[in-house]
């Protein structure tokens, strides 16, 4: 079965998959750094490569030739600025890619980047918690060694496997409809023979698709035979009650085991998958500030959430949605937040199933440079968050540059007030995890320095740590790339960090790391830094006393100065007043005022909002008077 049984709950009604079709034709956007360098275009702006120059030079090559090396000039521009600490130009990086990409070298780094790692990386991991496995094999008889590397290669053999199969896409019932509905969708999706509940979460909510379902298919377009299963999961997806989203996605949410009321911090949250996760789970009383740097991800979020998830007015009163750097983030004046989710621009290695182009332009460089920043916002955070609270980081990358070292680097600097604390138990009871490392290896990648075809590009190790490194002209090099001297980092309790292989339970990789903040960190610092605003389309301000006065036979509960406080309009149209969640409105009090400003000099800077809570009121048409349009969110927050 039980495709009838679907068609039937689908019924005669016309599935209006507008949105969606607009959603596909729309440009793709990069989700990790660099995922938008992908088109070789700006290839022609290298001097001595246009056009009849270009196409002579590569004529004079065999075809060979040319796969393995790429056009010779583009070589010379990578190999003058790579390596030395430049920083490469938009050409330069294109020509790179373009390169990369025809010499397959990507993938040739990959392999060998992973294959060399230290163990529990890739190959001979550990469950998590579970005991270090050692990186010597030199005790070892010689039949001995000769079996483990045969495994060894067996291990990575199926790890490189799986990243060459298709990601299944999965769904998950979300968790704010009701019961009675919740159990119809779950009797409905696990009696087909194309979706199958994922055996390790026990409430059944969700679920992982047969290969035959995809992204395509479950467009109306793309959906060519009329799939009554696609049809049943666009009807869901357009009325709200089921998400689609990655299974490795959804772990940062479930184990940050957000409660009622908890006030929530999305860091880097866009395109949203998780602030929708969280905004489920945070339910009366709650608040989920969600942020990302780039004011067109921002835009691209609100649609996803606002305009088209499907989600309760009352659910989407408490969210409000930021445009800032998140290592820059505004600081709250009334507490931290419960919970922040770090989940931060990585070089997205884990999500090579799913994307094709990451494999063909990986390099470690892009890890090495991302480091930093991935230090910096997953500090904010941990500023950001409450004495008590606890934060998630997360990468979509293997790579232990991304993951250990930048905890382990914040852990340091917490200096005692930060601890890694365990998986729940009870959050997804089955899953298979594998234990963070407290060794890994640094390195980059060196061009070739002559023509001989076996001198290409190459894994540089970097064992000697990090003044080697430095003198050796390593690029973005920093001291925490490295485990800190002498196992300094064995008492951080590195290995409870979650690793998350694909071949394990059929998903993309991840990482993720809870830590909690048991003391205050980084006030000194805090008092100095300006939150710097991204130029957003949007800027709310709190009503003026005048547009109060026109809103007639209103019974606040509050006083009007209270009202005037947290009905905000935003700077473009007047017309609509939009409820401020009241959680903001503690935390951030005046300091949400001054909107898109940044007043140098005064700490904390202000709350770039570029979306608050739900419109409550609208102005009449041809009319200053104003109408009540979310009664029920203005009795919710406590003002009628
Ligand atoms: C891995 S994606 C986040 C995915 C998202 N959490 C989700 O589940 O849908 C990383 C995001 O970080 C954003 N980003 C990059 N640098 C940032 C920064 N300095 N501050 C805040 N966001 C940043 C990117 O625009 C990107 O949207």
């Amino acid at each position: 079965m039980n495709d009838d049984f679907m068609m039937a709950m689908v019924g005669a009604a016309q599935i209006q998959d507008r949105d969606l079709a607009k959603k596909k034709k729309k440009k793709k956007r990069g989700r990790n750094v660099g995922e938008d360098l992908n088109k070789g275009d700006e290839v022609k702006e290298l001097p001595g490569l246009q056009g009849q120059q270009r196409q002579q030079q590569e004529n004079k090559k065999s075809k060979k030739e040319k796969e393995k090396k790429g056009p010779n000039s583009l070589r010379n521009a990578i190999k003058n600025s790579n390596n030395k600490g430049e920083s490469l130009t938009a050409a330069q990086r294109k020509a790179n890619e373009l390169w990369f990409r025809k010499a397959n070298y990507g993938e040739i780094l990959f392999r060998g980047y992973y294959r060399g790692q230290s163990k529990g990386i890739i190959v001979c991991a550990e469950a998590a918690g579970g005991a270090e496995v050692s990186s010597s094999i030199g005790g070892l008889s010689k039949k001995d060694k000769k079996r483990r590397r045969k495994r060894e290669e067996g291990e990575f053999n199926d790890f490189m496997d799986c990243l060459k199969t298709p990601l299944p896409i999965t769904f998950r019932i979300r968790s704010t409809i009701s019961s009675s509905l919740k159990a119809t969708l779950t009797a409905t999706l696990s009696h087909s023979i194309h979706l199958r509940p994922v055996p390790f979460d026990p409430s059944g909510l969700i679920f992982q698709c047969s290969n035959d379902i995809n992204k395509a298919s479950i467009s109306k377009r793309g959906d060519k035979h009329g799939s009554p299963v696609a049809a049943f999961l666009r009807k869901g997806l357009e009325e709200g009650t089921l998400a689609r989203q990655e299974l490795v996605s959804m772990f940062p949410v479930l184990a940050l085991k957000v409660e009622n009321g908890d006030s929530c911090l999305d860091l880097c949250a866009s395109p949203g998958s998780k602030t929708m996760q969280l905004l489920e789970f945070a339910s009366s009383g709650g608040l989920v500030v969600a942020n990302d740097i780039h004011p067109g991800r921002v835009s691209a979020l609100r649609d996803a959430i606002v305009g088209r998830s499907g989600l309760l007015p009352s659910t989407l009163s408490r969210l409000v949605i930021g445009c800032h750097d998140g290592s820059k983030f505004p600081k709250p004046k009334g507490g931290g937040f419960d919970k922040v989710l770090t989940d931060v621009p990585c070089s997205g290695d884990g999500t090579i199933r799913k994307d094709g182009s990451i494999l063909p332009r990986w390099n470690p460089s892009i890890s090495n440079g991302l480091h930093a920043i991935q230090v910096e916002i997953g500090w904010r955070g941990l500023e950001l968050l409450k004495v008590g609270g606890v934060m998630a980081y997360s990468t979509c990358t293997f790579n232990p540059i991304e993951d250990e070292a930048v905890v382990q680097e914040l852990v340091r600097r917490g200096g005692g007030a930060v601890e890694i604390i365990d998986w729940p138990s009870d959050v997804l009871p089955g899953l298979k995890k594998r234990a963070g490392r407290v060794k890994w290896r640094v390195a980059d990648h060196v061009e070739g320095s002559s023509d001989n075809d076996d001198d290409e590009v190459k894994i540089r190790w970097h064992d000697d740590g990090f003044e080697t490194a430095r003198r050796s002209g390593m690029a973005g090099v920093v001291r925490s790339l490295w485990p800190l001297d002498g196992g300094g980092n064995e008492k951080f309790g590195l290995e409870k960090c979650c690793r998350f292989l694909p071949q394990d339970q059929n998903t993309g990789g991840f990482f993720v790391a809870l830590l909690r903040k048991n003391g205050k960190v980084g006030e000194k610092e805090a008092e100095t830094v300006v939150g710097e605003a991204a130029g957003g389309e949007k800027t709310f301000v709190p009503i003026d006393n005048r547009s109060l006065q026109r809103i007639s036979g209103m019974d606040w509960k509050v006083s009007l100065d209270e009202v005037r406080k947290r009905l905000w309009v935003t700077s473009q149209d007047k017309g609509e007043v939009m409820l401020c969640p009241r959680r903001l409105w503690e935390m951030y009090a005046g300091e949400i005022t001054k909107v898109g400003e940044v007043e140098e000099g005064k700490g904390e800077g202000v709350l770039n909002a570029q979306h608050v809570g739900v419109k409550v009121l609208e102005r009449k048409e041809g009319s200053l008077e104003y109408k009540i349009v979310g009664e029920e969110a203005c009795k919710l927050e406590g003002l009628l």
